[in-house]
């Protein structure tokens, strides 16, 4: 799988904060962690020069570099990094490099240490994609965008795999398909208008978009999706939330559970019912108490026929 389909780790919309700059005079910082891809109008002036959506710093007249500090949303293992110079042509960094540390508890910009390089001095183009792979198997909570001399980047894309503090999950009722506790889909039907992963996401669903919603479906089937729970557990609650799904709510949904520790990793799933099919109203969160007492280390969703969902959440507990 490329690393690029994994979360990006540092998404801000997952929590993630460019907490520190060198400068940030043209365009801000905030910038490099949008969702989406960057947009661009020309012969858009500001007070302050063209006005990019990206992080952009001014002409370095002394000797020395930027960079960014970027607090990840979803702590984790780092897979590979994306820096899109998108739309900065004339004034992109020519090199870039990026690094990253681990660091418990909440520390301000400048007490991070510890950092180490995961991206070496590398060259750009202007108004490219670049993608580097990450082969660092460390948890890593902050990175660090170094760009020489200066210029401007669009964005950064951090993908990984959330490893989660566990202190904050053992013993406790927690969300089980929550990304930031380390679940993940592992399949799906159809993501025709936006990502099943969206589901799993911190908070509520703003718009649509912001959800899973799959292609209106013609061949009489049914869509669902596969995630693989935080660790293994038992489920108490489920939420279906249709939230922004007013005219393309699914009718109905059921949901399933299987324990991979009895088939492996790979293996075929065992599923048995969790949630029979039960009817959806658009717009709304729907929770339902489940009862089944038996441990699940998946969950499989099935709407009927189709549609999406804003998010799915299911609370219950790790086993010990
Ligand atoms: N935001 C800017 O105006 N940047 C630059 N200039 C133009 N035209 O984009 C630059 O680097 O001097």
């Amino acid at each position: 799988m490329t690393f690029t389909r994994l979360p990006d780790l540092a998404l801000r919309t997952y929590g993630g904060s460019v907490t520190a700059a060198s400068d940030e005079s043209f365009a801000e910082r905030d910038a490099l962690i949008r969702p989406g891809p960057a947009t661009f109008q020309p012969h858009t002036f500001g007070a302050r020069g063209q006005v990019y959506d990206g992080w952009e710093t001014r002409r370095r007249r002394e000797p020395g570099h930027d960079w960014a500090v970027v607090r990840l949303g979803l702590p984790g293992v780092i897979r590979g990094v994306v820096i899109d110079t998108a739309w900065f042509k004339g004034n992109y960094p020519p090199y870039a490099s990026v690094e990253a540390c681990a660091a418990g508890g909440h520390p301000a910009p400048g007490e991070l240490d510890g950092w180490v390089e995961i991206v070496p001095r590398s060259g750009l183009g202007g108004d490219r994609v670049h993608e580097f792979r990450v082969d660092d198997p460390r948890r890593f909570t902050h990175v660090r965008l170094n760009i020489f001399p200066d210029g401007g980047v669009a964005r950064l894309r951090v993908h990984g795999e959330v490893v989660p503090d566990r202190a904050f999950l053992d013993g406790l009722t927690v969300d089980l398909a929550a990304l930031e506790n380390g679940a993940l889909v592992t399949g799906c039907s159809d993501e025709f208008y936006s990502s099943p992963n969206n589901v799993l996401a911190p908070g509520l669903a703003r718009d649509q978009s912001e959800g899973w919603e799959t292609a209106r479906r013609r061949d009489g089937g049914n869509d669902w999706l596969e995630v693989a729970l935080a660790g293994p557990g038992t489920v108490a609650v489920a939420e279906l939330d249709t939230t922004n799904l007013k005219f393309n709510a699914p009718g109905w949904a059921a949901l399933s559970g299987a324990d991979a520790r009895s088939s492996g990793p790979g293996g075929p799933r065992a599923w048995f019912p969790l949630l029979p099919r039960t009817r959806l109203q658009p717009d709304t969160r729907h929770r339902f108490r489940l009862d089944d007492p038996r441990p699940v280390t998946h969950a499989r969703l099935d709407i009927y026929p189709d549609g999406g969902l804003a998010r799915l959440r299911l609370l219950g507990s790790l086993l010990p």
